[in-house]
């Protein structure tokens, strides 16, 4: 299995296998044994599942602030997206630092976001869907966001990203550096 790790810590992307033939393909999408070896004990409490109409479609950058922070695992079901992350965890040595993969339905990929990344993507196909599992309950008081277009931090996203399909939520989100200290590294 394809398994990758990145400048920002923490973070993984791999790819299981997937057994084909004549009638398709068979595929483990999720062990918890590879799992809690491969990534670490999370239990993973909820599964979400969102349909993006539109190619060019952004959502985020989102997290769940402490107690109800987040680690994501995110694949794609159907189309294609471009999944985004930033390191804000005070004290990271990839603070502030942005990365993002391309998860396609057709590959199965899969990204594992930590606790203390805020988290985005961009549908680069229509009727795209990104289903994902997460650590902790939704909880709308704990919900945050930052800015897509955070100058600072320089995200260069898809060409076809459209911001009239933001949503109003997501027009108006802080930029980086007028977040509170939410996370400290090593500590969530
Ligand atoms: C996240 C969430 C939302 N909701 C409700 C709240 C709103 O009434 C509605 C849409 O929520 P929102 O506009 O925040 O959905 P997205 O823009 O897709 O946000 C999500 O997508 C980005 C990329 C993420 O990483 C987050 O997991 C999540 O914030 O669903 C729930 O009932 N439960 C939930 O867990």
């Amino acid at each position: 299995m394809l398994i990758e790790r990145f400048e920002l810590p923490d973070v993984v992307h791999f790819e299981p296998k997937k057994f084909g033939d004549h009638r398709g393909y068979f595929s483990e999408i999720f062990r918890k044994d590879w799992f809690s070896e491969n990534i670490g004990d999370f239990d993973l409490i909820q599964e979400n599942q969102s349909l993006s109409a539109s190619s060019g479609t952004v959502r985020g950058l989102h997290f769940q602030t402490a107690p109800f922070a987040q680690g994501k695992l995110v694949r794609c079901l159907s189309g294609a997206l471009v999944d985004v992350i930033v390191d804000i965890r005070r004290g990271s040595p990839a603070y502030g630092h942005w990365m993002a993969v391309e998860l396609t339905a057709e590959r199965g990929n899969q990204l594992w976001v930590p606790p203390g990344f805020a988290h985005g993507f961009c549908t680069i196909q229509p009727n795209t869907i990104l289903c994902y599992k997460v650590t902790a309950y939704y909880s709308v008081e704990n919900d945050k966001g930052m800015a897509w277009d955070d100058p600072a931090v320089g995200i260069e996203w898809p060409s076809v990203a459209n911001p009239e399909l933001l949503s109003a939520k997501d027009k108006v989100q802080p930029t980086l550096a007028e977040l509170p200290p939410y996370f400290s590294y090593g500590a969530c």
